[in-house]
């Protein structure tokens, strides 16, 4: 079994680590963060191996996990380099920071992608996978391993597949958390508690989503299937539609997509 590091203990690593603890041995899961209550958490939650400094352990590394924030990432590279296992790899789940940038910043390091999500927290994560040509398999098994841990893997055929995993299912849990909020809103305006107006937007959402994975339907069947021919249904959605919710869902994914080019052009 392989040895993998976690660079960065917070929210994803956390998700990621924990999964992976569930099918690997937890101690050969190692992670390093700044914030000691971070680590504590980790190691008592998920009896994972917690490092509050760089050293030896870095070296036996088969799979390092870069998982801190695009902004920080330059600089917790640089007392990496010295120590990794020439044997190894590299797998980044920064979002807008390109493989060849980060392979520079190891000193030729080998580096895959992945995106993944934040309901990779309940084992229901959405992830893009991308590896370069000159990847060994063994490390692609290891990153596909750690991945698959935490919910669906979806293999990109190139790197820019993952800015666009980035704009959707990357960021989508937002723009999800943002609809069940809006609502919620509708509902507490005209009345209902917080209390039930949050489990009916919750109850909706999740209620669709399991109907939409399990029967396998279009997702046009299952909005046809609810919308009853001069109904309630129908009336709501000439609203939707009026205010055209492709198009902004659309101009949505395009300014995240938009985003990440600009922090590849800030990182390059
Ligand atoms: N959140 C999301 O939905 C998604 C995030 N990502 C990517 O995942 C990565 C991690 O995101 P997330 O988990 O949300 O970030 P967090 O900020 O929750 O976690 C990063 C952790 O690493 C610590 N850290 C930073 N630099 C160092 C260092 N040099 N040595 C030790 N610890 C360090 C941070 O401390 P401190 O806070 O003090 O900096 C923090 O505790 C990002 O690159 C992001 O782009 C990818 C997909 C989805
Ligand atoms: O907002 C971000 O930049 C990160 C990447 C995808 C989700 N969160």
């Amino acid at each position: 079994m392989f040895e993998v590091g976690f660079l960065g203990g917070g929210n994803m690593a956390r998700a990621l680590a924990g999964g992976l603890a569930k099918k690997m041995p937890p101690e050969k899961i190692h992670v390093i963060d700044r914030h000691p209550e971070k680590l504590e958490k980790l190691a008592a939650d998920f009896g994972v191996t917690v490092h509050e400094a760089l050293g030896e352990w870095v070296t036996k590394l088969d799979l390092i996990v870069l998982a801190v924030k695009p902004q920080g990432m330059k600089a917790a590279l640089e007392p990496v380099v010295s120590l990794l296992n020439p044997k190894g790899a590299a797998l980044s789940i920064a979002a807008g920071i390109e493989a060849q940038v980060l392979r520079g910043w190891l000193g030729g390091y080998p580096v895959m992608r992945a995106m993944p999500n934040t309901p990779a927290m309940v084992g229901c994560g959405t992830t893009g996978f991308w590896a370069p040509a000159d990847i060994s398999s063994d490390a692609v098994a290891q990153a596909k391993t750690v991945l698959a841990a935490a919910g669906d893997v979806v293999e990109m055929d190139d790197e820019a597949g993952i800015d666009l995993v980035g704009a959707i299912p990357g960021s989508g849990p937002a723009y999800v958390f943002r609809f069940m909020e809006a609502l919620e809103r509708a509902g507490t305006r005209r009345g209902l508690s917080p209390e039930a107006a949050k489990a009916l937007a919750l109850g909706t959402v999740y209620g669709a989503a399991v109907l939409a994975r399990e029967s396998g339907e279009p997702f046009s069947r299952l909005r046809e299937n609810v919308t009853s021919k001069g109904g309630t249904t129908a009336k709501a959605l000439e609203v939707m539609n009026a205010r055209d919710i492709d198009e902004m869902m659309d101009e949505a994914v395009e300014a995240a997509l938009k985003r990440t080019a600009e922090m590849k052009a800030l990182f390059r």
